[in-house]
C-alpha cells in the first residue's frame, strides 16, 4: 500500500508528458535487448541450417562459398610444412630398376650400375642420417587422423582418382596447393605415403584418410616418393586402372641440391654435397647411389612406370615453369583433370620478399599466403665444377626422359648458367 501511495505521489508531481518519455525509452530499450539476445541465439542454428541446407542452393557463387565454409577446417596442419618434410624411402635400386629395363639404353644403363657399387662410409653415415630423418619426419597415423578428423561428413569419402607422385623438391606442394583451389579438386594435405610404406593398411584404411566429396569432384593425395619406389606402380595399377598420375619435374642437378639443402637442415653435420656426391671426386667417380642423385635420373624410374600406364595417364609439370608461370602449368594440369580452368592468373601473385609465385586466396583462407619457410629455401653454394660435371652425368638421362615424354624440358640450357642452386 505504501509503495503504491508512494508511486502517486510520484506520477502526480512529475509531469505526465516526462513520464510518457521515460516509459517509452524504458518498453525501446527491452524491445532493443530482447531483439539481441534472439538475433544471437539464433545466429548459429541459421547458419548451420543454411550450410546443411546449402547444397540445394544453385547459384555457382553461393555453391562456391558454401563448399569453402563446409571445408574450410579440413585444412588444419596442411601448411605445418614440417610435417611434409620427410624423406622419400625410395625402395628402388639403380641395380633392380636397370634389370627390369631390358631394352633401355644397355650402355649408359652399365654405366650407372657401375656407378652404383658398393657403399662407403660416408654412404652409410648419409643413409643413417637420412633414416633418421624419415623418422622424424614421417607422417604418423595419428598426424593423418588429426587432419583427416576434421574433415567435414558432406559427400563420400573415395580412393583418388589423381595422384601426384613426384618428385620430391619438384614443387609438389606448390601444385597441390595450386589445385586445391579449385572448388572440383580435394585433397588430403598430408603426405599418406600408402604405395610406399603403408601398403599393409590396406584400401580402406588409405580411403579414410581422404576427404569426403561430393559428385563431380576430385580426390587427391601427394607423395613424392612413389615415383622412385619399385612397387608402386604395380600397387596403384592394382588399385585403379584408369588413375591419373602428375608429375612435376625439375632440373635434377637443382633438384639435387635442394634435397640435400633440406637434409642440411636438419643435420647440419652431414658431409659437404660435393664429398656426397663423389665416390671418388679425382677419379671423377659421381656416386648415382646417393638419392639425391638417384631420384634424379628420371627416366630410369619412369620406365617402371610405363610398364603399367600409358603416356596419356601422365602429365609431367615443369618446376621451372611452375615457378616463372604458375598459371600457364596451372592451365594444362586442369586440362589433364578434365577440370574446368578455373585457377588462373588471378589466384597467384609474385611475392617479392618470399621470391615465388603464392596463392592469392588458398583453399582454407581468404587471406593470401605463401608456402612456408622450408620451401624455397636459399641453396648452399656448389663448387661449380661439381655442378659442371653432374649436368654431364645427367644429359643422356635427361635425352632418355625427352625423348620418353616427347617434351623438352631444356635442362641443358641452365648449363653453365646461374642457375637457382647457387643463389645465396
Ligand atoms: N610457389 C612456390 N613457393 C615455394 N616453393 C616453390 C613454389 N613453386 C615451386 N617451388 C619449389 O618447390 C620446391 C619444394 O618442392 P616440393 O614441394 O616437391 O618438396 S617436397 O618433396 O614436398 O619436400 C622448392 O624447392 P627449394 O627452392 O629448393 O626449397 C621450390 O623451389
Amino acid at each position: 500500500m505504501a509503495f503504491w501511495s508512494s508511486t502517486s505521489v510520484f506520477t502526480s508531481k512529475v509531469p505526465r508528458k516526462i513520464l510518457f518519455m521515460f516509459t517509452l525509452s524504458l518498453s525501446v530499450t527491452y524491445l532493443f535487448y530482447s531483439l539481441m539476445s534472439c538475433y544471437n541465439s539464433l545466429q548459429f542454428p541459421l547458419q548451420e541450417n543454411y550450410l546443411y541446407h546449402g547444397r540445394l542452393v544453385t547459384e555457382e557463387t553461393t555453391f562456391v562459398t558454401l563448399r569453402e565454409k563446409l571445408y574450410s577446417t579440413s585444412s588444419q596442419g596442411y601448411f605445418d610444412e614440417e610435417l611434409d618434410e620427410r624423406t622419400a624411402t625410395e625402395q628402388t635400386t639403380i641395380v633392380s630398376t636397370v634389370k627390369n629395363n631390358a631394352g633401355f639404353e644397355g650402355r649408359t644403363a652399365e654405366w650407372v650400375r657401375a656407378q652404383a657399387a658398393p657403399t662407403n662410409s660416408i654412404t652409410a653415415m648419409h643413409t643413417a642420417a637420412m633414416e633418421r630423418e624419415h623418422q622424424e619426419f614421417s607422417t604418423t597415423d595419428n598426424e593423418l587422423r588429426r587432419v583427416v578428423n576434421c574433415t567435414s561428413d558432406y559427400g563420400e569419402k573415395k580412393l583418388p582418382q589423381a595422384i601426384i607422385i613426384g618428385v620430391k623438391k619438384g614443387g609438389t606442394r606448390a601444385l597441390l596447393e595450386a589445385l586445391r583451389v579449385h572448388p572440383d579438386v580435394r585433397a588430403v594435405g598430408n603426405e599418406p605415403h600408402f604405395f610406399d610404406r603403408n601398403y599393409e593398411k590396406g584400401l580402406d584404411w588409405y580411403r579414410d584418410l581422404m576427404p569426403s566429396t561430393l559428385e563431380g569432384q576430385i580426390t587427391m593425395e601427394k607423395t613424392p616418393s612413389y615415383f622412385v619406389t619399385t612397387n608402386a606402380p604395380k600397387r596403384i595399377h592394382s588399385m585403379a586402372k584408369d588413375i591419373k598420375l602428375i608429375i612435376v619435374v625439375r632440373n635434377p642437378v637443382t633438384r639435387a641440391i635442394s634435397d640435400y639443402t633440406q637434409t642440411l637442415s636438419k643435420k647440419p653435420e652431414i658431409p659437404s654435397f660435393e664429398v656426397l656426391a663423389f665416390k671418388n671426386r679425382t677419379l671423377g667417380l659421381i656416386d648415382a647411389s646417393w638419392s639425391a642423385l638417384r631420384i634424379g635420373i628420371y627416366a630410369l624410374h619412369l620406365e617402371s612406370w610405363m610398364q603399367y600406364f600409358p603416356l596419356s595417364q601422365m602429365h609431367f609439370v615443369s618446376g621451372e615453369r611452375l615457378i616463372v608461370d604458375p598459371a600457364g602449368e596451372m592451365a594444362k594440369v586442369q586440362d589433364f583433370l578434365g577440370l574446368k580452368r578455373i585457377v588462373t592468373d588471378k589466384h597467384f601473385y609474385f611475392n617479392k620478399t618470399k621470391g615465388f609465385p603464392c596463392l592469392k586466396k588458398p583453399e582454407d583462407s581468404s587471406a593470401p599466403r605463401c608456402l612456408g619457410k622450408s620451401k624455397g629455401r636459399t641453396h648452399p653454394k656448389i663448387d661449380p665444377d661439381v655442378i659442371r660435371r653432374l649436368h654431364k652425368f645427367y644429359k643422356p638421362f635427361n635425352m632418355m626422359f625427352y625423348q620418353m615424354t616427347g617434351q623438352n624440358f631444356q635442362w641443358e640450357l641452365e648449363e653453365g648458367a646461374d642457375s637457382p642452386s647457387s643463389r645465396d
